[in-house]
């Protein structure tokens, strides 16, 4: 059985590891959820009693299984019988890929777009009705149990986007292709019309584990319950996550009650909490509590529970001082607190925001350097074959990367083998050996990697033109980068295309991140500072759970610093010379908030 020292878990995640019944686990923000998951992984795996059984893990993020796996592995216990990924991985790998034959839909094969492919499809179909100003955005599609809604809340579109979404489907099955929204949709087709398949997984899973509830989707919740209920209860979950921090509403993402979930189910959960506070200083901890909209315990505990913090608030700078200000606050703290600017954090609401702020404070600060949005060559389109290769391709090989290395090796020799390349004589440590040994001299990012290609499967004797897959995937690669960086070339920037900016996407963390606040979701700073924090961002101005909404992503924001937060609403954002003169107001919720800021 797999065993800690002690002092490496508090009672709670102890208890929560330990616990042989199906478990809510209500975690707080920084209470080592991570932490608990991945020794509770590692448990279960030990107590595992049949090769052909799998521990399941779901995870909001492809980059959070990475970081589960991983740590799972350093505890030296073997994960050949783990499975981990998004709900989006977990049903085409466990469910469509293996029993798609069972539905009329996709049992002449199909192949999965990926978001920029769906983009253009709409795009087209969207031409006609340019005049009632309906776009892409308006195109937003939820698949739900009994079917798709429409996500779009302004009613006198909505028949005109029936009709595109209609079509667009259309589209898709006369190219037997499928989006995400339809993987997870046709997974429970399957589930609901062969129950068998249910009772088959149920059995090969002992343990399912449900990380970030808070954000998962009702069908989601359908699919694993379905799973889980075939097996008379036998089959165990822990479902983990803090309705605090539930951000994803837009998207259909909500915290399922627990008497719903457990009728879902069909059996009963036991209510378990991490209650104790590892990251943030009192004072953000006592900070942050005004934001919670779900009562919970949270004490602070951690190394930095008696930092002296700075809290700031500023709602009277002005939009065009705004760079000045934040350049200040970054001084403020590298220099006077000392605090290292890969610890920094800059978060707004919005990408547009982020963008220009990210450039203007390259000039400022050239010293620093800068992870901002949309500076991103490429999508993170994890199910694409290319994708995957050039996750190898493009980090070094150092001893640090090498664990992660090796396992994405392993994934794209798997990816060959389905798609029918008999490579017996490679394995993932030559694979990986083969990628490190090219060296190319090519500055330009997509042109690299093309080159990169094409000498490995050379090396390889591989025609990728004679499989259909890997071509389809070649290209939508390709065409999804290249329209990609012209629209960022486009917003003026131009190192987008260099191969060193190519590079930085699997880097960690090195400079000062500029992210969204859904950017930061899981993630901790000794500093973060928010600015257009102001109504119609925060909450969405078309959003109708706007109030509970823009209380939960304060609350997140807020829990992300371990020391020093500032928050800015700054004037002069959208003015209207008669209904918004100095523009935009603050949030509500903080002008609600009588806190004592401390002033610099
Ligand atoms: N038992 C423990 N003792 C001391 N430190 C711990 C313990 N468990 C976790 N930590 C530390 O607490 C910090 C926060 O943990 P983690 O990032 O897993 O939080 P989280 O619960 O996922 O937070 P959030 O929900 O806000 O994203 C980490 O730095 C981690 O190393």
């Amino acid at each position: 059985m797999f065993a800690w020292e002690k002092g490496q878990l508090n009672l709670e995640q102890e208890l929560a590891i330990t616990e042989t019944e199906s478990v809510l686990l209500i975690a707080c923000p920084g209470s080592g959820k991570t932490r608990t998951l991945t020794y509770k992984i590692a448990y279960e795996l030990s107590k595992i009693k049949s090769s052909k059984n799998y521990i399941i893990a779901i995870t909001y993020t492809n980059n959070a299984a990475d970081e589960i796996k991983e740590r799972v592995e350093l505890l030296g216990v073997d994960t050949s019988q783990l499975w981990i990924g998004t709900i989006h991985s977990f049903c085409l790998e466990w469910i469509l890929r293996p029993y798609h034959q069972h539905l009329d839909e996709l049992k002449n094969g199909f192949r999965v777009i990926n978001s920029h492919e769906a983009e253009v499809i709409f795009n087209e179909l969207c031409e006609p009705y340019k005049n009632q100003k309906i776009t892409y955005w308006d195109c937003g599609i939820l698949a739900k149990p009994d079917g798709y809604y429409l996500t779009c809340l302004d009613k006198s579109k909505q028949q005109s986007l029936n009709k595109i979404v209609n079509n667009y489907f259309n589209v898709l099955k006369l190219s037997r292709q499928i989006d995400f929204e339809q993987i997870l949709f046709y997974a429970y087709q399957i589930l609901i019309k062969q129950p068998i398949v249910c009772t088959i997984l149920s059995k090969l899973f002992p343990f399912v584990l449900i990380d970030e509830y808070q954000d998962t989707k009702e069908i989601q919740y359908h699919i694993i319950s379905k799973i889980l209920s075939a097996n008379d209860g036998k089959s165990k979950t822990v479902i983990v996550g803090d309705p605090n921090q539930s951000i994803y509403d837009s998207l259909g993402g909500y915290p399922m009650k627990k008497n719903e979930l457990e009728m879902l189910l069909g059996f009963s959960l036991k209510e378990m909490g991490l209650t104790k506070n590892y990251r943030s200083s009192e004072k953000i901890t006592n900070y942050f509590d005004f934001y919670k909209t779900h009562p919970n315990m949270i004490s602070p505990e951690g190394i930095y529970r008696g930092y002296p913090s700075v809290i700031t608030f500023n709602n009277s700078i002005s939009r065009e001082k705004l760079t000045d200000e934040i350049v200040k606050l970054i001084k403020y703290n590298v220099v006077d607190k000392g605090i290292s600017p890969n610890e920094i954090c800059i978060v707004a609401p919005q990408w547009v925001h982020l963008a220009s702020m990210t450039r203007s404070l390259m000039i400022k600060l050239p010293q620093y350097s800068f992870n901002g949005p949309g500076m991103t060559p490429f999508s993170r389109d994890i199910d694409n074959f290319w994708f995957k290769v050039s996750r190898i391709i493009l980090t070094e090989p150092s001893p640090f990367m090498y664990i992660r290395r090796l396992r994405w090796s392993r994934e794209v020799l798997y990816e060959l083998e389905l798609v029918g390349v008999n490579l017996p004589e490679i394995t993932n440590k030559t694979f990986l050996k083969l990628c490190n040994s090219i060296e190319l001299d090519e500055e330009d990012g997509l042109k690299y990697l093309e080159l990169f290609f094409t000498k490995i499967f050379k090396v390889l004797s591989i025609d990728i033109s004679t499989y259909p897959t890997l071509l389809e995937h070649y290209n939508s690669f390709f065409s999804s980068s290249r329209s990609r960086i012209d629209r960022l070339k486009k917003e003026g920037n131009s190192f987008v295309e260099h191969i060193d900016n190519f590079r930085k996407i699997f880097k960690q963390r090195d400079g000062i991140t500029v992210s969204t606040i859904h950017g930061v979701k899981g993630e901790e700073y000794d500093t973060v500072i928010g600015f257009a924090l102001l109504e119609n961002y925060i909450p969405h101005f078309n959003d109708p759970n706007g109030k509970i909404n823009s209380k939960k992503l304060l609350y997140v924001l807020s829990s992300r610093a371990r020391k020093n937060l500032h928050l800015i609403c700054e004037t002069g954002r959208n003015v209207h010379s008669y209904y918004r003169p100095y523009g935009l107001s603050p949030t509500p919720h903080l002008l609600e908030y009588k806190y004592e800021y401390d002033k610099l």
